[in-house]
């Protein structure tokens, strides 16, 4: 069944949130007004904005923000003129208030993410958007990591609570076509006509946009990118790559390919510290299976240690972190340089 009359498919920007991980959470007002007013001129339908981390990321482990979130998404609710403003929340960084709030301020869409088996966690706050009016979407994080039937048992949990649409959260980009295409038939078969399926991908193997094609054809009506990659890790699938293929494959995304392109050269550049790299330590995330937002606090460590950065995550990888195990990794460095 496509999205709606006008679009097969509805694409949510996240570079005013996973881009948070790469920007070290220092957005400001005029960031955002700036890159909602580029996605929006280009027909990009959603756009998501919050401290990496999601509303209560704001923190000593998780860094904090630069901004306060609920100003930045107050700020992206006035600049938007068609696009809806989507906010994430991880159950217990932030609480049922901060959801409140954020609908006070406009926002449109809650997104609640989890780890791919702690669905359960999740319940209270679905309803509560629900409550508010507001859509909702759930995140079931690190996917890779559990075999298809049972993130589609976790996309029950999630849909019974009246999440309107799950997401197969690549949180590593450790997964590989097919496994992705299996995860989110899965969820399809599962979920039917009670919920949505998304895919939200990153780059860290490079497959972000072929992983999101295939995501598509295995049923997935929602697909999240951000534009010019500006995500954790080596970024999230390129919204202005994956426009310009759909486009192509014919299918209907609403959003203009050359516009998108000129907004991801000319306006969210500009507002990144650098450009989010397929290196060395982003390579390593996805081959070893590592929460693409540890990238910036493997490498702090790394620095301080004295140690190897890859050494870092790939025994993280082994210990099979999940997001919230961040001071872990400075156990693991510290384990590292007492080796040395
Ligand atoms: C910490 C939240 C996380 O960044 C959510 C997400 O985008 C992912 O797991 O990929
Ligand atoms: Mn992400």
């Amino acid at each position: 069944m496509p999205y709606s009359a006008d679009l097969d498919i509805r694409v949510t920007d996240s570079s005013l949130r996973d881009g948070s991980h790469a920007k070290r959470h220092r957005f400001t007002v005029e960031h955002v007004r700036s890159v909602v007013a580029a996605l929006d001129g280009a027909g990009v339908p959603v756009i998501e904005v919050a401290h990496g981390d999601g509303l209560g990321g704001s923190s000593f482990t998780y860094g904090f923000s630069r901004t306060p979130e609920q100003e930045l998404i107050k700020a992206a609710v006035e600049t938007a003129g068609r696009a809806k403003i989507a906010f994430l929340m991880l159950p217990g960084l932030g609480v049922l208030d901060d959801i409140r709030e954020a609908a006070g301020n406009g926002a449109a869409i809650c997104r609640i993410a989890t780890h791919c088996t702690e669905a359960d966690i999740s319940v209270q706050h679905f309803g509560l958007a629900r409550d508010l009016g507001l859509e909702t979407v759930g995140f079931l994080m690190m996917a890779h990591s559990r075999p298809p039937e049972v993130l589609a048992k976790q996309a029950r949990i999630m849909a019974d609570a009246g999440c309107q649409c799950v997401y197969v959260v690549d949180s590593a980009g450790a997964l590989i076509m097919e496994q992705t295409g299996d995860r989110i038939a899965a969820l399809v078969a599962e979920l039917g006509s009670d919920a949505q399926v998304g895919f939200h991908g990153h780059e860290n193997l490079g497959l972000g946009v072929a992983n999101s094609v295939i995501a598509v054809r295995a049923g997935a009506l929602q697909i999240d990118g951000s534009t010019r990659r500006f995500g954790a890790g080596a970024g999230n699938t390129p919204v202005e790559a994956f426009a310009a293929v759909a486009e192509k494959l014919g299918i209907r995304t609403g959003i203009d390919v050359l516009k998108i392109i000129d907004a991801a050269e000319d306006v969210v550049r500009p507002v990144m510290d650098g450009e989010c790299l397929l290196d060395r330590l982003s390579l390593t995330m996805g081959y070893a299976g590592v929460y693409s937002s540890f990238l910036k606090h493997a490498d702090r460590q790394a620095a301080r240690y004295g140690v190897s950065g890859a050494e870092i995550l790939i025994e993280a990888g082994r210990r099979n972190l999940v997001g919230g195990q961040e001071d872990q990794l400075i156990e693991i460095a510290v384990a590292l340089a007492a080796k040395k």
